[in-house]
């Protein structure tokens, strides 16, 4: 398996991967823990966007934030991301996923579901995601088809870092509940191919393709990076 952040042998040295055997029991422990965290900080920045509180409980809010700050901080990771943690098995948390991180409020989140043709999400971008008044952010639409096609790509076992992602805005997408989907199309040699789209109930709303190649680093370590296991 891949070293953590460290050399690969043959002067190949991937950055981000930590190897950390979590027993089954841990790993669903500190699963619940990161949902339920997360799930709450969601929440606030929600609130953030839509509060219309008086300033007494803003400064009142700001004093819980900071305490609950401080107490997140009393013990850090080692690095400066979560990276891919992995077990020995090759089970992966991608926990830090701006898309599908379960420890990043950031993310939708988006839950990935895979078949043997495509890998899809169905979730919801509220107000944290607006660009144009009541509608999505288009970079926000970017990064949610940029995961779902690497994705799927990955998951049919090609795959890549974005190198090109092409994506055709058809028409506005409103805040609330989407749906994404990708699927490989066709893969040569180190460049997967893959396409999708966005839609909301009344039809699809954006379509992108994107050129997943293999990086150089990933070649050199070909069966590692390939034959990962699923992620937790
Ligand atoms: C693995 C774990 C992932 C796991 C991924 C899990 C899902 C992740 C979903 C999120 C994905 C992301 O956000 S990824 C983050 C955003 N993307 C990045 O940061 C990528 C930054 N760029 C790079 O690292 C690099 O430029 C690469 C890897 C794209 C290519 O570099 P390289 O590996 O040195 O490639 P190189 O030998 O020069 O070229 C190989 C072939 O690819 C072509 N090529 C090179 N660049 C491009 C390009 N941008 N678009 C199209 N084609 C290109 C070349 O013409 C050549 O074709 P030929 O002559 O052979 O025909």
């Amino acid at each position: 398996m891949v070293a953590a952040d460290g050399d690969r042998g043959a002067g190949v040295t991937v950055r981000g991967y930590f190897n950390e055997d979590l027993s089954p029991a841990e790993l669903e422990h500190r699963t619940r823990v990161a949902d339920d965290l997360t799930a709450d900080v969601r929440r606030l920045v929600s609130a953030t966007v839509l509060t219309d509180t008086d300033d007494d409980s803003v400064a009142e809010a700001r004093r819980h934030i900071a305490a609950a700050t401080a107490a997140l901080q009393r013990r850090t990771l080692d690095s400066d991301h979560f990276g891919i943690r992995y077990n020995s098995d090759g089970s992966r948390r991608h926990w830090g996923n701006a898309m599908v991180g379960r420890r990043n409020p950031i993310a939708p989140p988006m839950v990935l579901h895979h078949d043997a043709e495509r890998t899809w999400a169905e979730f919801e971008l509220g107000a944290q995601y607006e660009g144009p008044g009541g509608l999505v952010h288009g970079g926000v639409l970017a990064c949610v088809l940029d995961q779902v096609l690497g994705s799927a790509a990955e998951h049919a076992g090609a795959p890549g870092m974005t190198g090109t992602l092409t994506i055709r805005y058809r028409r506005a997408t409103p805040l609330g509940p989407v749906r994404a989907e990708g699927r490989l199309d066709r893969v040569e040699g180190i460049k997967s191919y893959a396409t999708g789209s966005v839609s909301t109930a009344d039809g699809v709303t954006v379509e992108a393709e994107g050129v997943f190649i293999l990086p150089r680093w990933a070649r050199a370590a070909d069966g590692d990076i390939r034959t990962a296991g699923g992620d937790a």
